[in-house]
Order: C-alpha cells, then structure tokens, then sequence
C-alpha cells in the first residue's frame, strides 16, 4: 500500500469531523464581522464625542458595542464545546484503533518490529488532541480577523489593501519553501524520540540486569547516543522554525509600519478623520495580534502532522484477512499435512519443506527436533497463524485456508512458550471474555491443580495479576496458560513445552489428563520428555 503524506493524513482526519468543522468556521466568520463592530463603533463613538453632547444615539452605540463583544464571547464558547466534541472522538477512535489493530496485524508486517513498541505512538494522538484547537481555533479566527481587518482598512484606504495582499503572498511562499523542510525535521526528531522511549522501555523491563551490570554506565552510553541523535535533529528542527519564524516577524513589521505610516499620512493629509485613525489603529492591533496567533500554529501544524504520520504507521500495517468461509463443526478434528514448506522473511533457505503428516483425531502427537528445526515455526503454521509458504494443511480434510479463522480459533487452544499473562485478574487470564459454565472453569482448575492456589489468593479467582505475572510462581503461571488453553474444551491443542516449569511429581498427572482418551483435542506437543513420549500415540520429528 502507498503511504499517505502526513497532509493528506490532516485532509482525511478533518473529513471526519466536516460538519463540526463547517461550524467552527462559520462561527469564525462571524466572530470575525463582529469584531469589527469595536473599532467602527469606537469610531463613530469618537465622533459623537467630538460633538460634546450626550445623545441617546451615543448610549445605543455604546450598547451596540457591548453586545458585540458578548456575542464574539458566545461564538468563542461555541467553538470550544465543537473542538472539545472533536478531541474526546479523537481520543476514542484512536483507542479503539489500537486495540483493535494490534493483535490483528499481519505476522509478517511484525517480523522485525517490537509490538509493544507500537502502543507508544498512542500517545501522538494526545499530541493532534491538543493540536486541535489552535489548527481548527486559532487558525480560523485569526485568518478570518485578517481577512475582514484587511477589507475595513481598504474602505480608507486602497494602499491598506496592497499591503494585505503583499503580506499573504509572502507568508503563501513561505509556506511553500520551507514547509517540507520544516516537516522532514520535525519527522526526524520523533523518530529519535521514539527509539528514546523504545531504549527506556527496554531498561525497565531488563532493570536488574542493568542494576547489576558493571560497568554501570553501557545502558546509560546507549541513552546518551539516542539523546544526543534526538538532540542535534531538534535543533535542526527548530533552526527551521526559527527561520520561519524571524520572516514571520520581518513581515509583521513591514505591516505594521506600512499600516501606521499609510494611517498617518492619511490623517495629516484630513483624508481620515480622528474617529477612523483611532478605529485604523484598533483594527491594525486586531491583525498584529491574529498574525502572532498564526505563527504560534505554525508549530502545532508541524506536531500535528508528525503526530498522524506516526499513528499513520501503526494504521497503515497490514491486518491478518480472514476470507475462509467454511466452519469447523466436528466434534473431533483430524490433520492432514501436506508437502508443506514454511520460509521466514529474510530468509534464504526454507525452516521446513516437504513436510507430510497425517494426524488421525484424537491422536496425542510429540513433535520433537534439534534447535532450530523448526517445531514452534510449525506449530505457529498448524494454528493458522502463520500462512505456509507452500503447502497445505487440511481440517478434517477442509484446507484450512478456506476455513473461516475465527471458526479455527474458536477450535483450537494453543499454549505459547512465551509469557502471555496480561494484567487483569486470574479468572480474566483463563477465560478471555469467554461465557462458560462456572463447573467447567471449576474442574478445569481441579484438574490442572490451580485450585488450591487460587482459593489462597485474597480475593480468589478475582485476584489481579500483573503484567507478565512478575509476582506469580512460574509453575502457576504455566498452569494458567494451559487452564485458558483447554477451558474451553478444544477440538485442536497445540503447546510448546507446557510444563517445564511444573514440578515432576505433578507432571505426570497433567500429562494423564491432557492425553486421555475421552478427551476431545487431537494434541500437538513440543516436549522431549519421556512422560510426553510415554503417553503420546504418534511422534512427529523435524
Ligand atoms: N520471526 C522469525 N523471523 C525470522 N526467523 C525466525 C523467526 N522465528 C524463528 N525464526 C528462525 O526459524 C528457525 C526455526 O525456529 P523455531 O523457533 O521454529 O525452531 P524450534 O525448533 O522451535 O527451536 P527451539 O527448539 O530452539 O525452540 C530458526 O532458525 C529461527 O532463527
């Protein structure tokens, strides 16, 4: 898929929100009218006074004044309450995004990135959050004020209007010359930042490692080299802001200058009168003021748009399809390998190929091979996680391909080597939001031992456990990763090396219980114990 630009990400962001953002517009629009109301009021206010008499037309104005000022206050409001709507949306959306996306993303998409990694970026959608306002706000209300001041000053003068055009002219070029830079900077240095966070994720997670390592300083070395890359790029960044901004500047004094010297004159000359000079003078600070507002946005834009590219990133992964349309309906499932090959990226040669199996239903299968061999590799294939690079592999003779993934995963429980206890308490861990009836959870628990520990927890099978189970035995934390593998009484059970961690004399009666002939799964095992071996029907080498 073609990247999008981080603009062409702001143009799709803000079609969302059209209508809201419709809104905030007309609302500036009219703030930006009625703000005119003050000088010109001012003015005719002035005149009245030079007259020296107390007029009923005099109070009228001055109460027209007021109003206008409290209805720009209202306006103001208004748009707040639609910027705000636009943030708590964003907010949501994004969260949902993320939570959605991550464990559907394509193995492949993963293979060299670390996903936990990925939920950092999460936090650029504080970034565009707190963006909004001045990009939807601030930018409106200040051109529109621009705009408007420019017209009014036209009225007395012809040469104001020049000046307007000359001053949005160069701040167009501006923006056209630097702009790219300006954003190429600003990408650079949020890549330092996230390889920072990245680093600091990586020295709280191996902390006593790096606590006892000596010498002390490698970790604090490795940070001082990303700080530093994060360093020299924003201060290439902010060089290029820097220039932005002093043109900004060069362009407001040639405005203003221009302004005061045309109004001048214009007074000497009796071309304006002191009511229009002072009514000039409100109006030339009103559009000081919006064009200082316009240079603070610049900025944000540049945070903004960083900010979409890096979620843009995460959105942009690819995510596993599932375009099966059979179901899995059988009691008991039988495996057909055939002539399969599975070959990482990057890899030159194949992990496996020509691999045949035929695995009847109900068989208890040892998969057994030296390192590297290939045997989590396959057991990731048999699970639909990863696709085979050629090959097939039949349910119940259905290629699974064509088999609904949901259907397959409804089916099968699967216990990973890997850690993948997750901070929610014990009963979440096994059931995985999963609806069953408590006496299953229950002999499931009898059977697996983990009853006896979880009624010693304080608050039972409510009890929390923490990411990763860091204050957990790690004998229960394996008998927790086989409770959410079997709760649900698979058809198909896949497990790399499930009870290295459990104790001998308790082995041999998990091994009796998962292997027993009422049992519904045909069982895939990466083990080479005797007690696997021992109980298994068939044994599968690679
Ligand atoms: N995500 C991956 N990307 C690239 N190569 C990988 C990936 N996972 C595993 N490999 C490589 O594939 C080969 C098989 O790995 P696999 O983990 O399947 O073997 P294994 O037989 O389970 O090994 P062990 O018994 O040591 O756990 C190895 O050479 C490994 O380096």
């Amino acid at each position: 898929m073609k990247k999008l630009s981080p603009t062409k990400r702001l143009w799709r962001l803000l079609k969302l929100y059209k209508p809201e953002i419709r809104l905030i517009y007309v609302y500036a629009l009219f703030i930006g009218l009625v703000n005119l109301s003050l000088p010109l009021g001012i003015q005719a206010i002035i005149n009245f006074l030079q007259t020296g008499a107390v007029s009923s037309s005099w109070l009228i104005l001055v109460l027209l004044v007021l109003l206008g000022i409290t209805v720009t206050g209202i306006l103001q409001v208004l748009q707040l309450r639609l910027v705000e709507n636009i943030q708590q949306d964003l907010f949501a959306r994004s969260a949902f995004e993320f939570a959605f996306r991550l464990p559907q993303i394509e193995s492949k998409e993963l293979d060299s990135i670390h996903a936990p990694e990925l939920a950092n970026r999460f936090f650029d959608t504080l970034t565009i959050q707190k963006g909004l306002p001045k990009l939807l706000i601030d930018f409106s209300l200040s051109t529109f004020q621009i705009l408007f001041g420019m017209l009014l000053l036209a009225i007395y003068s012809v040469y104001f209007l020049l000046i307007g055009i000359v001053l949005v002219l160069a701040l167009l070029l501006l923006v056209r010359l630097t702009g790219k830079q300006g954003l190429e900077t600003s990408l650079r240095e949020s890549k330092y930042k996230y390889n920072l966070a990245f680093w600091l994720e990586e020295i709280g997670r191996v902390r006593r490692t790096f606590f006892m390592s000596q010498p002390k300083s490698f970790h604090l070395d490795k940070s001082d080299d990303i700080t530093y890359d994060y360093v020299t790029s924003r201060e290439t960044h902010f060089k290029v802001l820097m220039m932005q901004f002093k043109s900004f500047i060069g362009f407001k004094v040639f405005m203003a200058a221009g302004i005061l010297v045309i109004g001048g004159l214009l007074v000497f000359n009796q071309q304006m009168n002191i009511g229009q000079f002072v009514a000039a003078e409100i109006v030339i600070i009103l559009i000081i003021n919006s064009t200082e507002k316009l240079l603070r946005v610049w900025d944000t834009v540049y945070d903004v748009l960083t900010g979409l590219d890096k979620i843009g990133f995460v959105t942009d992964l690819e995510l596993s399809k599932d375009t099966g349309a059979e179901t899995l309906q059988a009691q008991k499932v039988d495996i057909t390998i055939r002539d399969l090959e599975f070959t990482h990226i990057g890899h030159s040669s194949s992990t496996f190929e020509g691999l045949n199996a035929q695995i009847p239903s109900g068989a208890k299968v040892v998969l057994s091979g030296k390192t590297g061999s290939g045997k989590s590799t396959l057991l990731k294939v048999l699970s639909g996680i990863l696709p085979p690079s050629s090959g097939e592999i039949l349910l119940n003779g259905i290629p699974m391909k064509e088999i609904s993934q949901a259907s397959v995963f409804e089916n099968i429980g699967m216990v990973f080597a890997a850690n993948q206890i997750f901070e929610g308490t014990i009963r979440e861990n096994i059931l995985m939001g999963r609806a069953l009836p408590e006496a299953q959870l229950q002999e499931t628990l009898q059977r697996l031992g983990l009853a006896d520990y979880i009624s010693d927890q304080p608050k039972g099978i409510h009890s929390l456990m923490d990411s990763g189970g860091r204050r957990t035995p790690r004998c229960i934390i394996q008998k927790i990763h086989l409770a959410r593998a079997i709760v649900h009484q698979p058809n198909i059970l896949l497990m790399e090396d499930p009870l290295i961690n459990i104790p001998q004399a308790e082995r041999r009666s998990i091994i009796q219980y998962l292997t027993a002939e009422d049992k519904p799964w045909t069982l895939v095992v990466i083990s080479d114990e005797e007690d696997w071996l021992a109980e298994s029907s068939m044994t599968l080498t690679l």
